[in-house]
């Protein structure tokens, strides 16, 4: 049987604009109401899915979601023709408006988090949408994250899907940007490490005091239960609460690993002693690589800027890896500095590429945001939806698709444009019909 991991990149919405939403997030905060590019922003994503393929990778889509979501504009109380509900909103609540307009969905490591069927008990997939309830604008995803991750992965023999959890913040759950996981080959039992900022039920423990934790030890426990996994292969580990208050929102800015490859900063981790004992032991034999980049070489803030860490790293077909890092780490001379000496090094990351999601950058969003990891053997990728897997054609089809219905200009105050919603529920409309999802959106089921 082979084994393939799968990256399923976040189309970007129609909606694509910067109206400083995340507090904790630094490029959010700081890129408030600048004027966006949706076309370009969804451009740079494909070109991003497209250079993965053609290195040999598979490659999968998720929609975005549906934008404006004028069914929560109208649960919190805005009436009228969707017109109207637009300008009401837009006069009494700009803030709620920008919130229900987000295209943040494109960022699919927080969509859900997922095990493989080798690490589950039933030997199925498990999905769990992120419940994101630290953020409003983006608490409104789970539900058709759900939806569309069951139009791709429908078949009840391979794949189990659960409810994101409890809406509140005791469960606050971010998805896979907090989970890593570890293995020797993808097909075989791996160590999942749940990264958690703070814990909810214990106000003793230590936590960060300026910006939030967004993810809880309680729901990270809750995900591993729900998926099956046996406490043999789960490693809980707390992040560092002074770089949550440096800017690190998601561990993805501090730490990602792929297969036996753990690269991280040196101040990633509260217990980093303990814990690397921990995933040792429980990892077993085979070599494993923790590649510790030292605050010397490159600072907590510099990482936060040039998002060293928000990197894809990925096995070739070689069986080499390669680091996909945005281009704002060779513009940091520390950074590419740091990754000229790294891929010299004895460890298996052998090459260096640059791509830039510029767009997504300006909202805190870089190369592994942008994907949800999916590992999947032959028999488990056949059984999902193959329109939502990118080769050239469907390359092109999407460009074309972004060319027709995408503005290439956005500010804040567009967002009530009643012709922006129209051209938003025909060009996911359509989208639906190019990938096979059927109807996921609520302007769909209605
Ligand atoms: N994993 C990267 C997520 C980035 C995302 N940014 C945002 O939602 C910014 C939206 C805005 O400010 O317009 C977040 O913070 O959750």
């Amino acid at each position: 049987m082979k084994h393939f991991e799968v990256n399923f990149d976040g189309l970007v919405g129609p909606t694509h604009n910067y109206a400083g939403l995340s507090f904790g997030n630094v490029a959010s905060l700081s890129n408030a109401k600048a004027a966006s590019n949706p076309r370009q922003a969804a451009k740079q994503g494909l070109k991003k899915m497209k250079a993965l393929h053609d290195l040999g990778l598979k490659q999968g889509v998720l929609a975005p979601q549906e934008r404006p979501d004028m069914a929560t504009l109208r649960r919190l109380g805005f009436t009228g023709t969707d017109a109207q509900v637009l300008a009401k909103a837009a006069k009494d609540a700009p803030h709620l408006l920008a919130a229900c307009c987000s295209a943040s969905s494109m960022w699919t490591a927080n969509a859900a988090t997922i095990s493989p069927s080798a690490d589950t008990h039933d030997g199925r997939v498990h999905f769990t949408p992120a419940n994101l309830t630290n953020k409003f604008h983006r608490s409104l995803e789970p539900a058709v994250t759900g939806r569309i991750l069951k139009a791709i992965f429908s078949d009840e023999r391979y794949f189990k899907h659960h409810k994101h959890l409890p809406d509140n913040d005791h469960f606050g759950d971010e998805g896979a940007a907090n989970h890593t996981r570890l293995c020797s080959q993808y097909g075989h039992a791996g160590v999942e490490l749940f990264v958690y900022g703070r814990e909810a039920f214990n106000s003793q423990a230590p936590a960060p005091r300026r910006y939030p934790a967004r993810q809880t030890l309680e729901a990270s426990q809750a995900i591993a239960r729900l998926h099956g996994l046996d406490e043999s292969n789960v490693v809980f580990m707390q992040q560092n609460p002074e770089v949550i208050d440096a800017g690190v929102f998601h561990n993805d800015v501090i730490s990602v690993g792929n297969q036996n490859v753990l690269f991280y900063h040196q101040d990633a981790f509260a217990n980093t002693a303990a814990d690397f004992a921990e995933i040792q032991r429980k990892f077993g034999e085979h070599p494993l690589h923790f590649i510790e980049v030292p605050r010397q070489s490159v600072s907590v803030s510099e990482a936060v800027k040039t998002y060293l860490f928000n990197t894809q790293i990925v096995t070739l077909p070689s069986g080499h890896m390669a680091i996909i890092a945005p281009t704002e780490c060779e513009e940091s001379d520390a950074v590419s500095r740091y990754l000229a000496e790294l891929v010299e090094k004895d460890t298996p990351i052998k090459e260096v590429r640059y791509m830039d999601v510029k767009e997504s950058m300006k909202n805190g969003g870089g190369p592994a945001c942008l994907r949800l990891r999916v590992a999947l053997n032959d028999q488990e990728l056949a059984a999902a939806n193959p329109h939502c897997l990118l080769d050239d054609a469907l390359f092109t089809r999407l460009n074309g698709w972004v060319d027709k219905h995408y503005r290439d200009q956005l500010h804040v105050a567009d967002l009530a444009d009643p012709a922006l919603l129209t051209e938003s529920r025909q060009a996911l409309d359509e989208l639906t019909q190019i990938l096979a999802l059927g109807s996921v959106y609520p302007f769909q089921l209605a």
